[in-house]
Parts: structure tokens; sequence; C-alpha cells
């Protein structure tokens, strides 16, 4: 029976290393990307005290008026630095006719302090590292989302070897290609909804994401995944704890065994003004080194079976999604 709504996991045992705890762990972790790819995560190491100091800075970042806000506008298409404003992006819209922009605004950084060298800034690198840009005269930001970066960074490295435990890899399998990550973090502001939304628009569209994993935190309720047995679940809001999902180039690998699972960030009844309230999630993707070939696993070949993918470096996977559209972490769906 495949998991049709998103399990709460305590990664406790991963983290105290006996071998008993992680098997079990990663064991709970696979069941949840076969069956629904989305886990909360509780005890994961990210200090609570780092989460405020992010959302903080962030909320006065996007308190400030749009022209502030404007100075460090997203450069370039390709480039998902800095600021984007509401209803400039949409995760989901149909081929045919774009449904209206997402009612979020948010403010991206990638890797920092990147080490002037070919394998970083020659051509073959593209706008993978691209520089960071930063508002000026908001306190503790830069470095609240540097250390955010950081130890997102290692949490989601750490997922990794959770992955490759699962899937029956040697724990390190992963290491070397995610030890120059291209991942993005991200903070979204949903606006307080002062007008019903559009016909069709949502604070996010349905989309999957595009990388290996993303790890949420939301402030708030909202967040829904589409499962199985094709409902749309609530996933479960712990406050500090975090939503964890699989993106396109996981399930990739794994030859389709685990699945990137359409989501969305649904609106605030429209009538009861005390829910009506501005919603704010920070979101990781991470994205493996460019140079990291994506090509089926062979544990995940059963006999007989061939790959349904053709091998695919992580950047250009990343840098194809950017040409099909102008946001970062999701595919878009016509559904
Ligand atoms: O804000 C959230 O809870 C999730 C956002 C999301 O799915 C995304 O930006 O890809
Ligand atoms: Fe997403």
């Amino acid at each position: 029976m495949s998991v049709l709504n998103v399990p709460v996991i305590d990664l406790e045992p991963w983290f105290a290393g006996t071998p008993e705890g992680k098997a079990a762990v990663a064991r709970a972790v696979d069941e949840a990307c076969r069956g629904i790819g989305f886990l909360v995560i509780t005890h994961h190491q990210i200090d609570p005290a780092l989460i405020r100091r992010v959302s903080e800075a962030s909320r006065r970042f996007f308190a400030l008026p749009l022209a502030e806000k404007r100075k460090v506008d997203r450069p370039r298409d390709d480039a998902v630095r800095g600021y984007s404003a509401v209803g400039e992006e949409g995760l989901s819209y149909s081929l045919e006719e774009a449904a209206p922009g997402d009612l979020k605004e948010s403010f991206s950084i990638g890797p920092s302090h990147v080490p002037d060298d070919d394998y970083h800034r020659g051509p073959a690198a593209g706008a993978h590292f691209e520089p960071n840009q930063f508002p000026a005269g908001i306190d503790d930001f830069q470095e609240a989302y540097e250390a955010y970066f950081a130890a997102a960074s290692h949490l989601a490295s750490e997922l990794m070897r959770m992955f490759a435990v699962g899937l029956g890899l040697r724990e390190t399998f992963f290491d070397d290609k995610i030890n120059e990550h291209i991942s993005m973090f991200r903070v979204l502001s949903y606006p307080a909804q002062t007008e019903p939304p559009l016909p069709g628009q949502m604070r996010a569209g349905a989309h999957s994401d595009y990388g290996s994993l993303t790890i949420v935190l939301p402030d708030g309720p909202g967040l829904q995944v589409f499962n199985k047995a094709g409902q749309w679940v609530d996933v479960p809001h712990i406050p500090d704890a975090f939503a964890v999902n699989i993106g396109d180039l996981m399930m990739q690998w794994t030859n389709d065994q685990w699945t990137s699972t359409l989501h969305r960030v649904v609106n605030p009844p429209f009538d009861d003004a005390m829910k009506n309230t501005r919603r704010q999630s920070l979101v990781f993707f991470h994205q493996p080194n460019y140079d990291a070939m994506i090509e089926c696993l062979p544990v995940c070949l059963a006999p007989g079976e061939a790959p349904k993918y053709a091998p695919v470096s992580s950047g250009e996977h990343l840098t194809s999604k950017f040409v099909k559209q102008t946001t970062f972490g999701g595919t878009k769906v016509s559904a």
C-alpha cells in the first residue's frame, strides 16, 4: 500500500549514529520517497535561532516599499538572484494559456564566497555561480541568509546520505556529486489577500520541483500534495519542522521508483479575516554539482527494465528548465 499522507520522521536516531537507528531512518525516508515524495522531519539539527534570524530579516525586507525591493531585482531569467515581485512568476500554467501569476514575492540567493577559479568562473559554469546581491540597510540580512544557506546545505548532504542508504547504496555515494552544489535558497512571502484571487490564481500553483530535494520551512499551513490516490492532502504543519520533498532530478536518478510529487500552496479562505494573513516560507532547493551526471542508478533497474531517461548533467537539467519558464524551483504542469 502506497503512502497517501505525508509522514513525520524523527531524525534523532540518524544523528545518534547507531547502525540500527540510521537504517531505520533511511528505511522510513525511502518509503516516503517511493510513496508520496514528501516527508516532514523533526530533530533536524538546524538551530531555531537561525530560523528566527532569517525569518525576521526577511520580514523587514518584504515590508519595504516596492521601489526599494526593486533595487535588488532579479537580473535575468537564468540568474535567480534577488527579488521577484508578486505575480511575476507562475509555477503552474497550461502550455496554451498562461494562468495569472502566483500571489507571492521572493528573494533568492545561490552559493556565496565562490572560489575565483575556472571550475566556478569558466564557461562551463554558466550562470550557476552568479554572484548574489543583498539589500542595503537591513541588519543581519546577508549574514543570516549566508548562515542559513550553509546550514541547509549541510542538512541536505545528510538527507542525501539517508537517500543513499535507503536506496541500498553506500552512504557516501552522493558526496562527490554534491560537494560543489548549485543550490538556491529562496524566501517566499505570500501577502495577505485583500481582494479575491482571480480564477485559477493561487499562492503557488501546482508544480513539481526540479532538483534533488527541497527543504521547506513554512510559517503556517497551506502547502498541499497530490497523492497517488488523486487527492490533495495537507502537509502537516509543525512549527520549526521542515517539509522535505524530492525533485524531478531525483525521480530521474531512481528511474521513477521515487516520486517527484505535484504540490501547491492554496489561498487562505477569503471570508475568514483571521486566517487571511501573510505567509512566509524558507525554501532551499538542493541541486547537485553542475557536472554531476544524472543517470539511472543500477540499483533502481529491475532485471529486464530499461532506463527511462537519457543521462543528463545536473547543470544542463537545470538550464533546460529555465528555458521553459522563468521561475526557479518548479516544473510547470499543463493540468
Ligand atoms: O511555500 C511553500 O510552502 C512551498 C513553495 C514551493 O513549493 C516552491 O516554491 O517550490
Ligand atoms: Fe515547490
